[in-house]
């Protein structure tokens, strides 16, 4: 399988000298393409610094990423700019949808802003795949919570992206909602929907071991390290694993 994010002893110093702040220390690691992988990790230990840096948001200080094959470190800002526009999607806590565009409006964006006509197939199809189809008309206003995280996600595929990066994609939803989109998420890279080449792959930043367990693989970050991972999780593992975490701190 290929790689569609694979981090080469990836090390970020912020600041110098006395106030040099090192949030993450050479972590190598591969997110293979099909896959759904969750970042755990106590408060500060880096998940939101590798994620900046595997998207190409921030460079790293030492080490490499690529993204579906290409180094983000032998790129201009230009390239990097159209890496990020086309070959990935970000979701956030918060939706980030324009409030006076209908769903399908918004999930057009990102095609719009690359200068090309969207595909209205395309559109219904990404809605589709997040289980939206009925609702391509609606504005956010008129749309659940849940709903609205949905279209954000059709808006992030909608480009069939290398990697979708999630940062804490449930953080506003309530638990009933948040499993729901969990479900989605994990379907769709389970059905090979939705990414590049039609396989999605998904890199999702969480506190919650409920949220992590969605995840084929869980990876654990303590102090900017990378200290162990787990396969088929289940959100007591991953508890546990968090504990022992917090405990060798
Ligand atoms: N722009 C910055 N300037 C200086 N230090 C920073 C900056 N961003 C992050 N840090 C530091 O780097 C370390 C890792 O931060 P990061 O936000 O990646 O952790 P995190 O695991 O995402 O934390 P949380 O779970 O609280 O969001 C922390 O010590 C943080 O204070």
């Amino acid at each position: 399988m290929n790689d569609a994010v694979r981090l080469e002893a990836l090390s970020r110093t912020y600041g110098a000298g006395d106030r040099a702040v090192t949030a993450l220390r050479e972590v190598s690691l591969s997110f293979p393409t099909g896959t759904f992988t969750a970042v755990m990790g106590p408060s500060g230990s880096g998940k939101s610094t590798l994620l900046q840096c595997a998207a190409g948001l921030d460079a790293p200080t030492s080490g490499r990423v690529l993204i579906d094959g290409t180094d983000l470190s032998g790129l201009s800002e230009d390239q990097l700019t159209l890496l990020r526009r086309d070959r990935v999607g970000f979701v956030f806590q918060a939706f980030n949808l324009m409030p006076s565009l209908t769903a399908e409006q918004n999930v057009a964006l990102p095609l719009r802003l690359a200068g090309r006509r969207p595909d209205p197939a395309v559109v219904r199809r990404a809605l589709a795949e997040v289980g939206l189809d009925g609702r391509a008309r609606h504005r956010p206003p008129e749309l659940s919570g849940g709903q609205q995280q949905r279209v954000a996600v059709a808006r992030a595929l909608v480009t069939r992206p290398a990697v979708l990066f999630a940062d804490e994609p449930t953080g506003a939803l309530d638990t009933a909602t948040s499993h729901d989109l969990l479900r989605m998420l994990r379907s769709l890279v389970d059905r090979g929907a939705g990414g590049a080449g039609g396989l999605a792959t998904i890199v999702m930043v969480t506190h919650d071991p409920v949220v992590a367990a969605y995840a084929h693989r869980v990876v654990f970050l303590a102090d900017g390290r990378l200290v162990g991972e787990l396969s088929d999780p289940t959100p007591a593992a991953v508890a546990a694993r968090l504990t022992g975490i917090a405990v060798a701190a």
